[in-house]
């Protein structure tokens, strides 16, 4: 595709067709949207992140990241349209320039590219990193175990081999340290949304923990808002809830380490569908997905605007 209008958002992408998408995006907003390079993967790909930003100023953050897992594939491609409805709504839709007349927004659309690029390649149900662990015939570790915070419990596992192995220590994955780094260095993100795929889920802190986080009223209402929001456009249902009531106990993951930063608003989203067809989700289902999803993520960047 020579522009972004005409990039297929109805079909799932390969790596290099979606760091095309980014650069095309980039040369055609060049006042909205620039491609920052947080870091390389293990296997030394680079990590881009979309800048969404409207003022020359330092300005408070929303980060979003899909595709942490690589089987995950509903993820990026629903971020790849949020990318595109992100330069396409701003100065026409009031909500979104509300939003981004005050706040910068940071998509990282391939979070794992050693992964999803390997999923492509050999394995389409691969999920963590390309990490050779030493001392093991296994590779890879989970990117959403590797966090800081509640590292090492329950809801991990110290084997290599494991789909949840949480590596050798804490931050010890390239593709999950470049984004700890980028969020202290901007020291000023108000949410953090992670996209995962599947059961169609809204989860906030803590995974690691039954014990309920500080925010919990606010967090759960907020969901509730949104997955409502999501619910009007198809019928889609969400549950939502904390991580450890609603889906299982997890430790070193995402939501639990920003929210430990000082991140009120974060949450894991897990994506389309039930299990029917799980990661393997037909790509007649990606614009569906992304368009509920994006109701979803308005609701939760409006709030965030406005507390
Ligand atoms: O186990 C995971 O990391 C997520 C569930 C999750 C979601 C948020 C925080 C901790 C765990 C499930 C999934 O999206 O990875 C799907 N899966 O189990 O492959
Ligand atoms: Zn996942």
């Amino acid at each position: 595709p020579r522009t972004t209008d005409d990039y297929d958002y109805a079909n799932y992408h390969t790596l290099s067709e979606i760091n095309s998408f980014m650069d095309m995006l980039v040369q055609e907003n060049p006042k909205l949207v620039s491609k920052i390079v947080i870091g390389k993967s293990y296997e030394g790909r680079e990590l881009n992140v979309l800048k969404f930003s409207t003022g020359a100023t330092k300005r408070p953050g929303i980060w979003i990241d899909t595709g942490i897992h690589a089987r995950e594939w509903i993820t990026p491609a629903s971020g790849t349209w949020f990318a595109k409805k992100i330069a396409t709504d701003y100065g026409r839709d009031p909500a979104l320039t509300a939003i981004l007349d005050k706040f910068d927004i940071f998509l990282e659309l391939v979070t794992n590219p050693d992964g999803y690029e390997y999923t492509h390649t050999t394995n389409r149900m691969w999920r963590k990193t390309r990490r050779i662990n030493s001392g093991s015939s296994c590779v890879g570790v989970d990117p959403n175990r590797n966090w800081g915070t509640g590292y090492g419990g329950a809801g991990s596992s110290s084997n290599p081999c494991s789909e949840t192995y949480r590596g050798p220590s804490t931050y010890s994955e390239s593709e999950v340290r470049s984004i700890v780094d980028f969020t202290k260095s901007h020291g000023n993100l108000k949410a953090f949304l992670t996209i995962h795929s599947y059961s169609q889920m809204m989860l906030y802190p803590y995974g690691d923990t039954g014990i309920p986080c500080v925010d919990e009223a606010e967090l759960d209402e907020l969901a509730l808002k949104a997955a409502t929001e999501l619910e009007s456009l198809y019928g889609t249902k969400y549950t939502f809830g904390s991580t450890f009531n609603t889906i299982y106990q997890a430790s070193g993951v995402t939501t639990d380490w920003a929210y430990d930063q000082g991140i009120k608003y974060s949450y894991t989203f897990e994506l389309r569908d039930n299990g029917y067809y799980g990661f393997i989700l037909p790509a007649n289902q990606i614009i569906p997905t992304a368009e509920e999803t994006w109701l979803a993520l308005m609701v939760i960047m409006e709030h965030t605007k406005n507390n």
